[in-house]
């Protein structure tokens, strides 16, 4: 049986990194995703691929025929032959002008279709595990930047099988001159040799590399993103990152160069092989086999064309390979994201009677080496206001997180009225919470819209977003703003407005309350930037409403408050008080109960009065 903390954990229950599906299988599968996405505009584009080919292949035919005429003096053959060039040169410029249209429509389509199906298969990951964990961000960064060039793919294989037709005529008319004649193909076979193994090991050392990619380009995004330029300034840090970056991009870039560099090596020397057997099948056409002057002229046009359609051929499998690559970690994803979407199937209670109930609760994070929670037993009664403090670093946000079901515990479990928490669907868990977290988020959308889309629904009713505006305190944000809730948020947008950081969070603060008919209200550290107190002033509100809703015959559902805060002034208001310390719940009980007991609260709390008092 899979244990809590393997099904955290991939790497411990036997999933290695390493595996990223077969080649081929993975290629149906993109096929039939583009097939999906473009059911006609697939099919159009491979037959104008190939039709493309006919035209093009056919022009030494047409060339032999010509000199024959002349060399003859045959009328019909010689009319034969003008018209097949003719054709051939308007149907050539045609089709490639059409196919090209077509099949960058197709491209454009598609790639939007990956796109979205690349966001949506990290979205239906439950937890957010793959987004925090290096091994799979590197996978992930170097898919996010082959996800739009994965349509790429499709042209190229059509791009190639148009190659191999154009190859497969060309060779089938060298060979009607001599049938060993056909034997030159084989001498291009080095060169389609060296390009798949060229491709094959450059996206090995792109893979080794990627580390270093997305660390230069955080270098770069830290010396150019207007986030952390006041601290990049302020420490003097420019010129350090400029150098760091230079040296990063220099370990990433060096062993490409030094791959590439390997690789056309060989590479010359399979065109040499090639050249040499060109050059010798045509003195044997003109001398030993005493070809005509339009058979010589045939291997010259036709045997100059079959090392450009192996190339072509070659080339445009090297480009499938290069994107069947991305077409891997796709599937790699979609077998991720199929492994790890949630298959919970209870349902989320319509209101709590009981409350929510951590059972020896753990929690490490992948790849930490100590816990950020360590056997937590508690009942969270339905109704409750209940605090929870602790020194940095304590487990408080990790507390929230999991009962956000953003990560499952390693061990022991939380029930929801007696329900495991891992039973209820994630999704329709969050859509019964609402919250404001410390790291939040600033969605640069109007007003209205940065708050609205706490509750999607409602985000165009200016009354509830009126209501969640005043209960979070941002009145007076929103009344400072030009165009008040119709104001675009951000400096970057066309008369948008920027706001402090302690605005900023008070919209954030106004989003969570958007929501109605919450189980759980999540308040981590959500008033962190606000004096003490205006924290005080809002604490006490929320306080008084969560409690005014409690009993509240039709809106009572019985939502438990939970708030995160290092100010104990606001803390000491909550029916229940939980004292983290160093990973583990130490002490419990009402700001009284506490203070009697004279522990770790009462002595935090003694120090932090006296601050006040001085
Ligand atoms: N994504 C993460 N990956 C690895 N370790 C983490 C992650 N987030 C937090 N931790 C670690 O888990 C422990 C608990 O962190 P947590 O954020 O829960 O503390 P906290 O009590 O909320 O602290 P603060 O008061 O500073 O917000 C810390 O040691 C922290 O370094």
């Amino acid at each position: 049986m899979t244990t809590a903390a393997e099904r955290t954990d991939p790497i411990a229950a036997g999933e290695s990194m390493d595996e990223v599906p077969t080649a081929l299988p993975t290629l149906r599968r993109s096929l039939q995703l583009a097939h999906r996405a473009e059911p006609r505009l697939i099919i159009v584009s491979l037959l104008l691929a190939l039709l493309e080919a006919l035209p093009d292949s056919l022009f030494a035919l047409w060339l032999m025929l010509l000199a024959d005429a002349f060399a003859d003096r045959d009328p019909t053959l010689a009319w034969i032959g003008c018209f097949g060039l003719a054709a051939s040169g308007v149907g050539s410029w045609l089709l490639g002008t059409l196919a090209g249209r077509v099949q960058r429509t197709f491209r454009l389509r598609v790639g939007a279709a990956l796109e979205g199906h690349v966001a949506g298969l990290q979205a239906k990951v439950p937890t957010i595990e793959h987004q925090e964990r290096p091994e799979y961000l590197d996978r992930l960064s170097v898919l996010k930047d082959q996800v739009w060039q994965l349509d790429h793919m499709f042209l190229a294989l059509f791009s190639m099988l148009g190659a191999a037709l154009r190859l497969a005529i060309t060779v089938g008319l060298v060979m009607s001159v001599h049938p060993l004649l056909g034997l030159l193909v084989l001498f291009a076979l080095p060169t389609v040799w060296v390009s798949s193994r060229r491709s094959a090991s450059a996206q090995r050392v792109l893979e080794r590399v990627a580390p270093q990619e997305r660390r230069h380009r955080h270098l770069f995004a830290l010396g150019t993103t207007q986030q952390p330029a006041k601290e990049v300034r302020i420490w003097g840090l420019g010129p350090s990152l400029v150098e760091r970056r230079r040296r990063v991009w220099h370990a990433w870039y060096r062993p490409q160069a030094r791959q590439r560099w390997g690789t056309a090596g060989w590479q010359v020397v399979a065109w040499i092989v090639f050249a040499a057997a060109y050059v010798a099948a045509i003195v044997i056409t003109a001398t030993v086999l005493g070809g005509s002057a339009g058979q010589v002229l045939m291997i010259v046009t036709a045997g100059s064309r079959l090392s450009q359609y192996v190339s072509m051929t070659a080339g445009e499998a090297d480009f499938v390979r290069m994107w069947l690559d991305a077409s891997q970690r796709l599937a790699w994803l979609e077998s991720y994201a199929g492994r790890h979407a949630d298959a919970a199937a209870g349902s989320v209670p319509e209101r709590l009677t009981d409350g929510i109930r951590l059972e020896r609760v753990s929690f490490g994070y992948p790849g930490a080496d100590r816990p950020a929670l360590q056997d937590v037993s508690v009942d969270l009664p339905a109704g409750a206001v209940i605090a929870v403090v602790g020194e940095n670093g304590a487990g408080k946000s990790t507390l929230m997180k999991l009962l956000s079901r953003f990560y499952t515990p390693s061990s022991g479990r939380i029930t929801v009225d007696g329900v495991d928490l891992e039973r209820l669907p994630a999704e329709a868990w969050r859509m019964r919470l609402a919250g404001a977290y410390q790291d939040f988020f600033n969605f640069e959308l109007p007003a209205t819209h940065s708050v609205g889309v706490g509750d999607l629904a409602r985000r165009d009713d200016h009354e509830a977003v009126g209501c969640a505006v005043q209960r979070a305190g941002a009145d007076d944000v929103i009344a400072g703003l030009p165009r008040g809730l119709r104001t675009q948020l951000g400096p970057t947008w066309e008369g948008g407005a920027e706001l402090s950081f302690g605005q900023w969070q008070k919209i954030a603060l106004a989003r969570g309350f958007m929501r109605r008919d919450t189980l759980l209200q999540v308040l981590d550290e959500p008033t962190a930037a606000l004096d003490a107190e205006t924290e005080h002033a809002l604490f006490e509100s929320f306080v008084a409403q969560a409690r005014a809703d409690h009993g509240r015959t039709g809106s009572d559902t019985g939502r438990i408050t939970l708030l995160v805060s290092h100010r104990f002034s606001t803390v000491r208001m909550a029916d229940l008080i939980l004292v983290l310390q160093g990973s583990r719940l130490v002490e419990v009980g009402s700001h009284e109960e506490l203070i009697a007991g004279d522990g770790l609260y009462a002595e935090l709390y003694g120090i932090q009065a006296a601050g006040y008092r001085r």
